[in-house]
C-alpha cells in the first residue's frame, strides 16, 4: 500500500489534527490511497496504450509524406491508392483517439480494484487496435473489421466492469 503524502502550501488556514496551521506555513497531510501491489501492471498497460497512439501518429506522418499532403490538411483529395491509404491510416489513428481517453481512464480506475483484469483488458484492447490499424491502413476499410469488433467488445466489457465495480464499491454490495 502506498501512502500518498500530499504537501500543501497552506495559503489559507488548514486544520490538521485539530491544530490550526498558520497561513503560509506548510502542512503535511497524509492520505492513504490503497493502491494494490499489482497496480504496476496497470501502469505498464496504460503506457502500452499510449505507445499505440504514438505509433499510429508516426504511421500517419509517413503516409502524409508519401502522398505529399501539407499541413494542416487532414484528408487527401482524389481516389488514388496513396490518397486512400493515407485517409485510412489517418482514420485508424483518429478513431482510436475517440476511445483512447475512456479506455485509459477505465484501466486506471478499474485497476484500483482489479489490477490484473484491468491491465489484461487494456493490453487486449491495445492489441486489437494494432490489428485495426494494420487492417485499416491497407486502404480497404473493411479490413479493419476484426480489430474493430475485438476492440469494441473489450470496450463494452471495460464499461460494464468499471461501472459495476464502482457501484459495488459505493454501495458496499
Ligand atoms: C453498452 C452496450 C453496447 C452494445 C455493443 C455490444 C457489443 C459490442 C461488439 C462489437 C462492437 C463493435 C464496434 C466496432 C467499432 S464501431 C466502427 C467504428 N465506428 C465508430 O467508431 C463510429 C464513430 C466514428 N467517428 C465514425 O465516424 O465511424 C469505425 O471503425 N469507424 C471508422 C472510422 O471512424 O473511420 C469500434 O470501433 C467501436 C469502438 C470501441 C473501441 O474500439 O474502443
Amino acid at each position: 500500500m502506498i501512502a500518498t503524502a500530499c504537501l500543501f502550501a497552506a495559503p489559507q488556514r488548514l486544520s490538521q489534527a485539530g491544530r490550526t496551521v498558520r497561513p503560509g506555513s506548510r502542512a503535511l497531510v497524509v492520505r492513504a490511497l490503497a493502491v494494490p501491489d499489482q497496480y504496476g501492471y496497470v501502469m505498464a498497460s496504460v503506457a502500452l496504450t499510449t505507445a499505440l497512439v504514438q505509433w499510429q501518429a508516426i504511421r500517419v506522418a509517413i503516409a502524409r509524406k508519401k502522398v505529399g499532403l501539407s499541413y494542416p490538411k487532414m484528408i487527401a483529395e482524389g481516389d488514388s491508392e496513396e490518397a486512400r491509404v493515407f485517409n485510412c491510416t489517418q482514420r485508424s489513428h483518429q478513431n482510436t483517439l475517440e476511445y483512447f481517453t475512456g479506455v485509459v481512464a477505465m484501466q486506471a480506475l478499474l485497476g484500483l480494484q482489479y489490477p490484473v483484469v484491468a491491465a489484461a483488458a487494456g493490453t487486449a484492447w491495445t492489441l486489437a487496435r494494432v490489428a485495426y490499424t494494420l487492417g485499416y491502413s491497407t486502404g480497404d476499410p473493411s479490413k479493419r473489421g476484426p480489430g474493430a469488433i475485438a476492440s469494441g467488445l473489450i470496450h463494452v466489457l471495460l464499461i460494464l466492469g468499471t461501472g459495476v465495480t464502482g457501484v459495488r464499491i459505493a454501495t458496499g454490495l
